[in-house]
């Protein structure tokens, strides 16, 4: 058995992406191999974060306690974790568990493509305003399937025309999912929607982290 460092764990509603508004319980990770200029949850990629060191079957033991069926796995990034592999064919065997991993583009998802039962990846594509755009891996974006989603997030106005090059370049809309989201706060909401009107962005979902609406938006654990 192998030890993840996992810095917390709980219940909530999923906050973003295709299953927002539905419970999910959270398994964040230690580390990072990123450093974006918006990142929330930077604490937990510090070396010194405090984490709980659990083996795949602990955390396969806290999700079914939880009797909640979707499960996101986050970080830091979860799939920069050594092992995570077997944690995903470990999880891939429950056929009631939901599994979606939040993932930050810069990590080869060939790498998973044999598990059996496969999960759903959310690829955060990074924007020249999170400073980290020539870490993407372009070539994930032709691995993803139906059940994935591209997540842009987006701080200004280069971002959302990057986006939408992204889009058309890689023929997201016929993919997978794509979701615009905005840096939190950073944005005007409004210039969104009116670029995604004047763009006609057929295809596109627009959504808020619900969580920092209902909750303080520097709360952990929600
Ligand atoms: C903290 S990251 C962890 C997973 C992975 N490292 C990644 O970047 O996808 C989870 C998600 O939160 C998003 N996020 C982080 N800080 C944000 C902020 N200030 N506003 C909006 N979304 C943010 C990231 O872009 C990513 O989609
Ligand atoms: N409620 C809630 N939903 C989320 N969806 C993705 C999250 C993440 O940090 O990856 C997240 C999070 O931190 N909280
Ligand atoms: S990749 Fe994710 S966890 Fe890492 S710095 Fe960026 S947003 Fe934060
Ligand atoms: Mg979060």
């Amino acid at each position: 058995m192998a030890q993840y460092k996992v810095v917390e764990k709980f219940v909530s509603i999923n906050g973003e992406g295709i299953l927002a508004g539905q419970l999910a319980v959270f398994i964040r990770f230690q580390g990072c191999n990123l450093s974006c200029s918006f990142c929330d949850t930077a604490w937990a990629n510090k070396d010194d974060a405090e984490f709980t060191f659990m083996t795949e079957q602990q955390i396969k033991d806290y999700i079914k306690e939880t009797g909640v069926k979707n499960v996101t796995l986050t970080g830091g990034e979860p799939l920069l974790v050594p092992d995570i592999l077997q944690l995903l064919q470990l999880l891939a065997t429950d056929q009631f568990l939901h599994i979606e991993i939040e993932t930050n583009g810069s990590i080869e998802l060939n790498t998973f493509a044999d598990i059996s039962n496969p999960p759903a990846f959310t690829m955060d594509y990074k924007l020249p305003g999170s400073l980290m755009e020539d870490k993407m891996l372009v070539s994930n974006l032709t691995l993803l399937t139906k059940k994935d989603t591209v997540k842009f997030v987006v701080g200004n106005k280069e971002d959302l025309n990057r986006a939408k090059e992204v889009i058309i370049a890689y023929d997201l809309t016929t993919r997978c999912h794509i979701y615009i989201s905005p840096v939190f706060g950073k944005i005007n909401l409004e210039e969104i929607v009116d670029y995604l009107i004047q763009n006609c962005l057929n295809g596109v979902t627009m959504q808020l982290q619900m969580h920092k609406v209902i909750w303080n938006p520097n709360k952990r654990g929600v």
